[in-house]
């Protein structure tokens, strides 16, 4: 959906909505969720390391780039799970891919307050933000079949 707003000089302008992506990394029929530190209306819930796209950059090294950042890890970014997840009120657009991790790479929580490695039958046990539930819904007969 595109947005559109008046600009200074009073002209329509039309705006593609913020891509935030967020990646799903698999590792032996598990997938790692976050918990979110800040901000405080969100902290505690738990979502897919990831973060808005940057100007200028793909889906793939936004997410590459926020792996490392939050992280520190290195992964490889696989196909999309789900579908686009509308937010803010069209505002802004979630994307997930799959991923893995590099050979021996372990996700340290630089600025998550917790990590954990769910089974399919473990996914309910958090409390995901609300823009993930198709998500985790998609991704549930991924790990269940390894
Ligand atoms: N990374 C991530 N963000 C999600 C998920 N689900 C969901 O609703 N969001 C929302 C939370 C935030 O409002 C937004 C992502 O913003 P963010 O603050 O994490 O992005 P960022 O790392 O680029 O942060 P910043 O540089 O703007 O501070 O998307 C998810 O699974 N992963």
């Amino acid at each position: 959906m595109r947005t559109e707003r008046v600009s200074g000089n009073g002209q329509a302008d039309r705006r593609e909505p913020k891509v935030v992506v967020g990646a799903a990394i698999i590792a032996d029929g598990r997938v790692l969720a976050c918990a979110r530190s800040a901000p405080p209306e969100v902290a505690g819930k738990w979502e897919f390391p990831g973060g808005k796209v940057e100007p200028g950059e793909t889906e793939t090294a936004a997410l590459i780039r926020e792996c490392a950042e939050e992280l520190a890890v290195r992964v490889e970014i696989g196909d999309r799970i789900g579908r686009d997840v509308r937010m803010a009120h069209g505002r802004s657009v979630l994307k997930v891919y799959a991923a893995r991790l590099h050979h021996g790479d372990q996700p340290k929580a630089l600025e998550h307050s917790e990590l954990r490695w769910l089974t399919a039958a473990e996914l309910d046990s958090v409390t995901w933000l609300p823009a993930d539930a198709p998500i985790v819904a998609a991704l549930r007969p991924l790990l269940a079949t390894g």
